[in-house]
């Protein structure tokens, strides 16, 4: 009989955590290995970094960006000293490029995936993106990216708008870097040609709704993905996990998963 994939929760007491925790219940091809959140957190079962780390093949970790970066090291740094590292499945959003190459440096050492979204749906919402984007000319066509988040939310745009918005600029082969506009406020003067916009909206309990609008002069297409519970994050995530089971070391992403092609 093959073994269950053994699975350590970063940020155990989190919503994500709890729920991947829930998610893994009664399953028997993957198993809750052990638990963990900051090391100062108090609960029953925690156990330290260290520990969950030596226990799993593999961390599902939903905390803070600079969380996930010292994970990754600390993953890396078992690779090389000791004859086990678990793979990381990192789902944590807001990172800045510093702590994303620091992530990127770490996966040379251990299987990383990381994705801003685990769900299949938003994965599929990208390739159709990037497909309308490259068919639509910036010219006549805008591209507009929303999306909404329940009140305790810390980062925007979310993880998930910022791959929507990479899809739709790699479709039309510029970079997001060069084209995002995230902030208007006052006079903003009119919309420059081939900007692709970000909205957020912040509020009670929305568990995650993005779209992408393709506003042209006189009709506009708008791709849309709705999360009705968080438990569809968690769910990817732990097929994430089993998914890395004898990969080598790397930086994979949902997409990899998912087996689309790009
Ligand atoms: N990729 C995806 O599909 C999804 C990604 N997310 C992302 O996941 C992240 C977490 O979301 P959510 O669960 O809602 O947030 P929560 O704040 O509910 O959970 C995060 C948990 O991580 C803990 N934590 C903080 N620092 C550390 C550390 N150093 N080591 C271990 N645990 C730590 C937090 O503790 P404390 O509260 O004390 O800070 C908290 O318990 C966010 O970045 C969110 O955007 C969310 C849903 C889906
Ligand atoms: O913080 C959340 O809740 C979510 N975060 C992710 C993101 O930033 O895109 C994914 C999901 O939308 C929920």
């Amino acid at each position: 009989m093959t073994q269950p994939v053994k699975i350590a929760v970063a940020g155990a007491l989190g919503r994500m955590g709890q729920a991947v925790i829930q998610t893994l219940e009664g399953r028997h091809d993957v198993v809750l290995a052990a638990r963990f959140d900051r090391p100062d957190a108090e609960g029953d079962l925690l156990v330290s970094a260290d520990a969950a780390l030596a226990a799993a093949d593999a961390v599902i970790d939903f905390t803070l960006p600079e969380a996930s970066a010292l994970l990754a090291e600390a993953a890396a740094a078992r690779a090389v000293h000791h004859a086990h590292a678990p793979a990381l499945v990192i789902g944590s959003t807001g990172f800045s490029p510093e702590q994303l190459a620091r992530i990127e440096k770490a996966a040379q050492k251990v299987v990383i995936v990381r994705s801003g979204n685990y769900s299949l749906g938003v994965n599929m919402l990208m390739g159709l993106v990037r497909q309308a984007a490259a068919a639509l000319p910036a010219s006549e066509w805008d591209i507009e990216v929303f999306e909404a988040h329940h009140k305790r939310k810390v980062d925007a745009p979310s993880g998930t708008a910022l791959m929507l918005g990479e899809a739709a600029a790699e479709g039309r082969g510029v970079g997001l870097g060069q084209v995002a506009d995230r902030a208007r406020d006052g006079v903003t003067g009119p919309r420059k040609e081939g900007a692709i916009g970000f909205s957020v909206v912040r509020g009670g309990g929305i568990i995650g709704e993005h779209s992408v609008i393709f506003a042209g002069e006189s009709e506009s297409l708008t791709l849309s993905h709705s999360a009705i519970d968080r438990g569809l994050f968690a769910r990817g995530a732990v097929a994430a996990a089993a998914w890395t089971k004898g990969k080598p070391p790397g930086l994979y992403d949902m997409q990899d998963v998912l087996g689309f092609t790009r």
